[in-house]
């Protein structure tokens, strides 16, 4: 296998779904590191396996009708593995490691299967001090855009995931590529205020479009750069509650094609307006898990 990313929305070849199968059910309180899932263990609302399973084997559905090669991690008994995303990214020829919350770190493992068919020299493991997760980083052609948190109280929150040291890091592995890091709002217990990923507030799409959340960002300058990147009319803006649904998580197989979630109207309505074909899935259960369609997939190869 040859991995190959050089942006969020060229036609997908290749690309690893998430398993809802053996997650563990609803953890203790204590264990949850989210403030959706926490909120919906609180609440009695936590998610169902089976109602999981439905709903991410859809998105496989999809994906093998547009021709997508797909890949899914070996299950591991009774583990959370929805979010493919977190665990790895490819930007150009080169799949990199993610240094994940030790709660997840299980996770890779799962995927060694496939990653032993990518020669040696086109893995990369970051030092141990840097954390990263996919769902904060976007290869976006000569940029590598990166969600992280830049305060002093970093290790108080388990919902930033990725520090500066990572940020630093990429900037060295790719010195041709401008790494261009957003400061973003964390909250341990609000998810409304909680840009857990960059993906989370943002998403490119189509040929030059943007989703955006402006509240997920904590430096204004930085979400007036990502607006003025793509043009004030090319972004559609999402408000708290529609971050909180997911909404900048969508996930393309092209930029002509979408899976989004079918309860969001307002931005399926947009897509269509744009041109842009949106394939619908049911996704309210795993959101529950603050994390969506683009959170359950880590492409491997796009056109
Ligand atoms: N790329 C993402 N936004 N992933 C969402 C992961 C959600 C998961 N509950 C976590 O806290 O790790």
């Amino acid at each position: 296998m040859k991995p190959q990313i050089i942006n969020e929305t060229s036609r997908l070849k290749s690309v690893i779904l998430g398993v809802a199968n053996s997650n563990g059910g609803e953890p203790d309180l204590e264990d949850a590191y989210d403030p959706k899932s926490i909120k919906h263990i609180k609440e009695g609302t936590y998610p169902e396996e089976k109602d999981m399973v439905e709903e991410i084997e859809a998105v496989a559905f999809i994906l093998k009708k547009h021709n997508v090669e797909v890949f899914r991690p070996q299950v591991i008994k009774g583990y959370n593995q929805i979010f493919s995303r977190d665990i790895g990214f490819v930007i150009d020829n080169k799949f990199v490691f993610a240094n994940i919350l030790p709660d997840r770190e299980k996770e890779i493992e799962a995927i060694d299967f496939v990653l032993d068919t990518i020669d040696d020299d086109q893995k990369i493991k970051l030092p141990e001090q840097c954390h990263i997760e996919g769902g904060d980083v976007m290869p976006h052609g000569d940029y590598i855009f990166v969600g992280t948190y830049r305060g002093e109280d970093y290790s108080s929150f388990i919902t930033a995931r990725t520090n500066v040291e990572a940020v630093d890091e990429l900037q060295k592995l790719f010195p041709q590529k401008t790494v261009k890091s957003f400061n973003l709002r964390k909250s341990n217990t609000d998810p409304k205020s909680n840009a857990l990923h960059l993906d989370c507030c943002f998403q490119p799409i189509g040929d030059n479009f943007a989703i955006i959340h402006k509240h997920g960002f904590l430096e204004e300058e930085e979400y007036n750069w990502l607006v003025n990147l793509y043009g004030k009319d090319q972004v559609f803006e999402i408000d708290a509650q529609e971050m909180y649904d997911m909404n900048s998580n969508i996930f393309s197989i092209s930029e002509k094609v979408v899976i989004s979630d079918v309860y969001f109207k307002r931005l399926n309505a947009w897509l269509t307006s744009k041109g842009i074909q949106v394939e619908t899935v049911d996704y309210r259960e795993i959101a529950k898990q603050e994390g969506l369609l683009r959170c359950s997939t880590l492409p491997l190869i796009r056109e």
